[in-house]
């Protein structure tokens, strides 16, 4: 793990307290965790560490919605309106839309964090609706005509949110824990909305705040409602490979599903990332992974799987609002799968 643990090292001098990565291959685990998991404590970064995973709740949203899906109770082109009528103002807006980042609905989170440090300390003891985080983007209008282009918005995550509740008549905390976390057995992962602290031995979070200079802010207590579905879970990096592993290994899903996922479209110019249906791929060096990045203030995370789910990779920072530590930290799948460490 010498090349990963180098590339933790740097994100580490870049400004993480602390960092980790495990990864799982063909049942052999290797982990390394560098810095500090808290820095007020001194405490060590562990391997163990939970952490809460930002958009990877996004995959989470979208196996839940699959497999409603599955049972005929979702149509992944029939317009939203068919199961929440009158919340979107276009109603050629469908679900398909949604899970790929295609639907036009503006993300409210651009307006809500557009100064870092206050515009966290203003939302993260607030508990919103899923309709009032709606209701922002559209008020907002639209960014584009569905299914145009693909442009990133939380508040496509917080629809399939309601699509869940509603199709279910369950909160999506049940239908995580019924679906994903109970089978394969997920016990550092937890959605506690709207709960505001990370159960057990987890990394504190600590966010950068615009200001040169500045120190950085703990922010590792919040309810997160300002993401629910789309950003909201908390985990830890040997979950995340069980989940990821087992997602790609077809144990959550029928083929024709998964299939659906795997439908990627770039959702850059680089030529090299992807999306699908809440899914991200990334063509490194030496092969293609697929899952998805989490930035929540405090941490990033990438969890990353083969397409056969037999190599899994996740890696956890605890700051952010540092883009320079976010880029460092995802060197740590092309050295996890390509390097010498190779997973
Ligand atoms: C992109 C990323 N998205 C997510 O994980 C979602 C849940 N997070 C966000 O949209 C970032 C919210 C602001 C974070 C804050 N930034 C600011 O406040 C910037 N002014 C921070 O960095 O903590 C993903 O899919 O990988």
């Amino acid at each position: 793990m010498r090349a990963v643990q180098e590339v933790l090292r740097q994100a580490v001098e870049q400004g993480a307290p602390g960092g980790l990565t495990r990864v799982d291959s063909d049942g052999v685990v290797y982990g390394t965790a560098v810095g500090l998991g808290d820095t007020a404590a001194g405490e060590r970064m562990r391997i163990g560490n939970r952490f809460r995973v930002g958009s990877v709740t996004k995959t989470f949203s979208t196996v839940v919605l699959m497999q409603l899906v599955a049972e005929g109770r979702v149509d992944l082109d029939a317009p939203v309106g068919d199961h929440l009528p009158g919340l979107l103002p276009d109603g050629r807006v469908t679900v398909r839309h949604l899970l790929r980042h295609r639907s036009g609905l503006w993300d409210y989170t651009n307006d809500m964090f557009a100064r870092t440090v206050p515009g966290f300390e203003a939302v993260r003891d607030e508990v919103f609706t899923m309709e009032e985080l709606v209701k922002r983007s559209v008020a907002h209008g639209p960014t584009a005509e569905p299914g145009a282009a693909y442009q990133y918005s939380n508040t496509n995550f917080v629809v399939v949110g309601m699509i869940i509740e509603k199709v279910t008549g369950n909160p999506a905390a049940e239908e995580y824990r019924k679906r994903i976390i109970e089978p394969l057995d997920l016990r550092h992962t937890h959605y506690v909305h709207p709960g505001t602290t990370v159960p057990g031995r987890h990394s504190r979070g600590y966010l950068r705040p615009d200001e040169a200079g500045q120190p950085l802010v703990d922010s590792t207590e919040q309810t997160v409602s300002w993401g629910q579905t789309a950003g909201a879970m908390i985990s830890n990096a040997a979950d995340l490979n069980r989940f990821t592993s087992a997602l790609l290994g077809g144990e959550l899903l029928a083929p024709e599903q998964l299939a659906e996922m795997l439908a990627t479209t770039p959702s850059d110019s680089t030529g090299k990332r992807f999306y699908g249906l809440g899914l991200r791929r990334y063509d490194l060096s030496c092969v293609s992974v697929y899952g998805h990045t989490g930035t929540v203030q405090g941490y990033y995370t990438y969890a990353f799987t083969t397409r056969d789910g037999s190599r899994s990779v996740a890696s956890s920072a605890n700051t952010s609002n540092n883009g320079t530590v976010n880029t460092t930290l995802g060197g740590t799948l092309e050295a996890a799968f390509c390097g010498t460490d190779r997973a």
